[in-house]
């Protein structure tokens, strides 16, 4: 399947004309990306290989689709723990918060010994949004997440990667940051011709007439999955 890529600034422009001529809501869309995250995850890890998910979330929308996929992942028979540490104000987030609270889910403030004893972890900590390099809270938990052996699932994009130019440096914070899996939402980033791993796509809401406004493809969804997995060419390739 040839999907192409979506540049960040057009990620949010297509967002923002999905909520406004599009119909949509921003909790519809969350809900949905949010959706395919855990579908994700059950799919390459799923229970039976370790219930216990660690999900890291940021503070904007990709954290919000954390936020989301952890609910699903706790009806789908796994523990979720939730690292929050800069909660989003607005009201669908203090919803979603209260929505997991009320399943008695663990809100972790310590993200490295969790990791400790965690079978999976879901990187939902910067995505379309984010500007190198990394600020506070996050760099250390950036860090652990490129040094673990632990399964990763990345949303939308490795946190600390630069969305267009692809993985920091040599040297830089996370230079080494390659989660095994990555899904990207609605359509793959740009820098995901330096991606070496499982790679899906989600958020089932794209239309055609949306996906050649953008030049996009619909993904080749099957029967009510919310996922599709696109392998990634080589590096360089513009098809994927
Ligand atoms: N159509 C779709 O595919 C949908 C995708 N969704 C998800 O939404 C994100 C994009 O969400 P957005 O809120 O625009 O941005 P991010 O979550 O990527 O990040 C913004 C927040 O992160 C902070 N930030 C940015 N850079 C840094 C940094 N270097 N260090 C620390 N913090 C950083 C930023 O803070 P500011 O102070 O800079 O504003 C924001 O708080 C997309 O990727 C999908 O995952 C939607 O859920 C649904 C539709
Ligand atoms: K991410």
């Amino acid at each position: 399947m040839a999907l192409k890529t979506l540049a960040p600034a057009k990620a949010a422009d297509l967002d923002k004309e999905l909520m406004s001529s599009g119909g949509f809501s921003l909790d519809q869309l969350m809900e949905l990306a949010g959706l395919s995250v855990a579908e994700a995850a059950y799919r390459v890890h799923p229970p039976s290989k370790g219930k216990s998910v660690l999900v890291a979330c940021g503070p904007g929308n990709n954290g919000g689709d954390g936020l989301v996929a952890a609910r699903h992942l706790h009806h789908f028979g796994y523990k979720p723990t939730i690292y929050y540490p800069v909660p989003s104000k607005p009201e669908l987030f203090v919803g979603l918060q209260k929505q997991l609270k009320s399943l008695s889910i663990t809100f972790t403030e310590d993200f490295h010994s969790s990791m400790k004893s965690t079978d999976f972890i879901i990187d939902a900590i910067f995505g379309f949004s984010f500007k190198p390099p990394v600020r506070e809270p996050f760099p250390s938990v950036v860090e652990a997440l490129a040094e673990t052996s632990k399964p990763v699932l990345s949303v939308d994009s490795p946190s600390c990667w630069d969305v267009e130019g692809g993985p920091p440096k040599e040297g830089e914070l996370g230079a080494k940051f390659m989660p095994p899996y990555l899904i990207s939402l609605t359509a793959p980033k740009p820098s995901i011709r330096f991606y070496k791993g499982t790679h899906f796509v989600g958020g089932r809401f794209l239309s055609e007439d949306m996906a050649q406004k953008y030049d996009l493809t619909v993904p080749d969804y099957q029967g009510v999955d919310q996922i599709v997995e696109a392998p990634v060419d080589a590096p360089g390739g513009e098809k994927l």
